[in-house]
């Protein structure tokens, strides 16, 4: 096999769906934001604080054009699809779209100012924003859309097992 990718909001649960699908697949499972994490030996949130965004932008391509390249499921952070390079080699593998409305996505998260492009003017508000400008792009890479809202993660992963099959 090769990868197959998830992307979505922050919030749409590609961390939690992402290790429900690769069991069902029998295939391994990465989430590129933790692989980022382990390898610098520091959160986000604080390579964001420490280096600035741009910089985060490099490795997270870095690191997801080299896990896109391997086997399983792939779950990328929120932002990696507006990432030229990194759009370009999602049109390579499956991709699923995790679809969330703004108001779930802010209960999923709770009002976490943590996450670091969520930070200052209000989570909802930022969340709004960032999903107006995402979805076009996550609508135009995914191969399969998948409506969260409402939905369990078990119960996604399924679907998401099911539209694969369909295929
Ligand atoms: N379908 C769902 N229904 C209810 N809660 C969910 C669902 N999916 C995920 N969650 C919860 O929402 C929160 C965010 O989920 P998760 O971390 O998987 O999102 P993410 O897409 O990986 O976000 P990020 O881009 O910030 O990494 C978690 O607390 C998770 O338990
Ligand atoms: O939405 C985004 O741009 C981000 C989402 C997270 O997955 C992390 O990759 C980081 O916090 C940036
Ligand atoms: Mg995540």
């Amino acid at each position: 096999m090769t990868a197959l990718a998830l992307i979505g909001a922050p919030g749409s649960g590609k961390s939690t769906v992402g290790p429900l699908l690769a069991a069902r697949l029998g295939v391994p499972f990465v989430d590129v934001d933790a692989v980022i994490e382990s390898r610098q030996g520091r959160e986000i949130r604080d390579i964001f604080a420490d280096d600035g965004e741009p910089a985060f932008r490099v490795l997270e391509r870095d690191v997801t054009l080299e896990l896109l390249a391997g086997d399983g499921v792939v779950s990328l952070g929120g932002g990696a699809p507006l990432t030229p390079e990194i759009a370009d080699a999602l049109a390579a593998v499956p991709t699923v779209w995790l679809q969330v409305d703004a108001r779930n996505a802010v209960k999923r998260i709770g009002l976490d100012e943590g996450r670091p492009l969520l930070a200052g003017g209000g989570v909802r508000a930022t969340l709004i924003k960032l999903l107006n400008a995402r979805t076009p792009v996550y609508r135009r890479l995914a191969d399969i859309e998948i409506d969260t809202n409402g939905r369990e993660p078990d119960a996604l992963a399924d679907a998401v097992l099911a539209a694969l099959e369909e295929r």
